[in-house]
């Protein structure tokens, strides 16, 4: 296992491993989860109303529990046993655990994430976030909400990215919108939420 680069080293830290798993693992499991995932489209709730994306999302937990959040609630799907193989790998590199993990389909380069923060109440204090990238490679843009500094790492297929620490608390994160044609991606990210 390669050494993980620090991205972030205040106010939180973020640890990237460009090849948490060999590239066809992750092409397999790549396709394995485009078609054996029931993905339904993210909804947002804006001014009120009720608005459904492009973006495709897919929500696990190893107790069954839905995830409710700005108003919208992901149902749990059954666990998937390369889901929980993956989230084995991750616990051990990372030295957490998770008892979740969110899905995100990006169909091609203007599916994107807006900046946010991963700091629900429904998440365990303190709990690192771990990130597995699949499919095509899109970029992660992190800014440091007081000092306005922006840093992004393309995330490659087969990646890992940690989010620890009081980053959600200090920065906010997401995927950029792109100009240029780019493929579908896949990311998982393994989660710890209050019991
Ligand atoms: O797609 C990614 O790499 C980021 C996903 C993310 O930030 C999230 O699901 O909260
Ligand atoms: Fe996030």
């Amino acid at each position: 296992m390669e050494k993980a680069q620090k991205l972030v080293d205040f106010d939180g830290e973020v640890h990237y491993y460009e090849q948490f798993i060999a590239e066809s693992r992750a092409e397999m499991l790549f396709n394995y989860l485009e078609n054996n995932v029931l993905w339904t489209n993210e909804k947002v709730r804006m001014f009120g109303k009720l608005l459904e994306l492009r973006r495709k999302t897919a929500w696990f937990s190893l107790n069954g529990d839905n995830y409710k959040y700005s108003g919208v609630e992901h149902i749990a799907q059954k666990l998937d046993y390369k889901l929980e193989n993956l989230r084995s790998e991750v616990e051990r590199v990372t030295a957490s655990t998770f008892n979740s993990y969110l899905l995100n389909y990006y169909h091609d380069e203007k599916d994107y994430m807006g900046l946010h923060k991963d700091n629900e109440t429904s998440m365990q204090k303190g709990s690192a976030i771990a990130s597995v990238s699949l499919g095509a490679a899109r970029t992660f843009i992190m800014v440091h909400q007081t000092s306005q500094i922006q840093l992004q790492q393309v995330l490659s297929p087969g990646s890992l990215l940690v989010m620890k620490g009081a980053f959600q608390r200090f920065w906010k994160h997401g995927i950029l919108k792109e100009l240029n044609p780019k493929g579908p991606r896949i990311n998982i990210t393994f989660r710890l939420r209050k019991e």
